[in-house]
């Protein structure tokens, strides 16, 4: 059923712009809405896709998770609407596109662009948190940036919206904490944990535990055997809040609150995020 004031859109509402991207399951486009020129990125998937992974009831929970999250670093998914062969996400366009683009492009980011990024992603998933949700898929590629080059989280496709405990794997293997390399229950805690390798990523422009392959990352995780190489020259403040969230008891994990609060945050991250 449609709630009464909820619009149904079709494709005919919409003027198909450039490609921005080819995501997982589909395309996205740039489109405009005929009548209000609104500008908004569409994501185009396709139904025997969907049903071939059998993955309906995923991206039923991101449109339910996604309609009622509101968040300036959240990407919006205004709404949603199918032909017979396609479903498509009407999705806030995200003027400078990846986040993965601009650290490929510079190698690593600066201290204030870094902490600026942790921030923010702070803040979007202490909120997600009080809605019980998890994103569990916090990686370069679903991080984009607003015209202002402010950042947004996407793709809630490997969200879930409950306090249980969940088992299933998901995401590569780099930005997974040690509890769901190994399997086991998880908690929010996960993203702290992604945070942290986020962080460590952003200053040395590859991720804390890469390797050769993935049992050797995967080792390397439950070893936590992270280590600073010498260049870039990154602060200590920066190596301290890195510490504190790549530890394996995911309890002792620095807080998205105290995070906020940290003083490597605090001196430079930019306060409008
Ligand atoms: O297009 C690019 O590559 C980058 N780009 N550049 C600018 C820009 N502005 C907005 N959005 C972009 N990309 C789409 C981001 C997404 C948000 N939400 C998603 N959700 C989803 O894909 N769900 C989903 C799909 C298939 C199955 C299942 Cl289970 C779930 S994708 C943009």
């Amino acid at each position: 059923i449609q709630e009464p004031n909820k619009k149904q859109w079709s494709l005919q509402d919409f003027e198909i712009g450039k490609p921005l991207g080819k995501g997982k399951f589909g395309r996205v486009y740039l489109a405009r809405e005929a009548k209000s020129k609104y500008i908004v990125a569409l994501k185009v998937i396709f139904k025997e896709q969907i049903e071939k992974y059998k993955i309906q009831h995923q991206l039923k929970r991101e449109m339910e998770i996604q309609t009622s999250l509101r968040h300036p670093n959240i990407l919006r998914l205004y709404g949603w609407f199918h032909d017979s062969e396609r479903i498509f996400l009407i999705l806030e366009y995200a003027h400078g596109g990846e986040l993965y683009g601009e650290l490929r492009k510079r190698g690593f980011l600066s201290e204030n662009k870094a902490a600026t990024y942790i921030m923010s992603l702070a803040q979007a998933l202490a909120y997600c948190h009080e809605k019980h949700v998890i994103h569990r898929d916090i990686k370069p590629e679903n991080l984009l940036l607003d015209h202002e080059g402010r950042l947004k989280i996407a793709d809630f496709g490997w969200s879930v919206q409950s306090r249980s405990k969940r088992l299933t794997m998901c995401g590569t293997l780099d930005y997974l904490a040690p509890e769901m390399v190994e399997n086991k229950a998880h908690d929010y805690a996960v993203d702290n944990w992604t945070l942290g390798i986020l962080c460590y990523e952003f200053l040395y422009g590859v991720p804390p535990f890469e390797a050769e392959s993935q049992s050797d990352t995967f080792r390397r995780i439950m070893k936590v055997d992270l280590s600073f190489p010498s260049t870039p020259c990154v602060s200590t403040e920066a190596k301290d809040l890195i510490l504190r969230l790549l530890v394996k008891d995911s309890s002792k994990r620095l807080s998205l609150q105290k995070i906020t609060e940290h003083p490597w945050i605090i001196k430079n991250a930019d306060p409008t995020g």
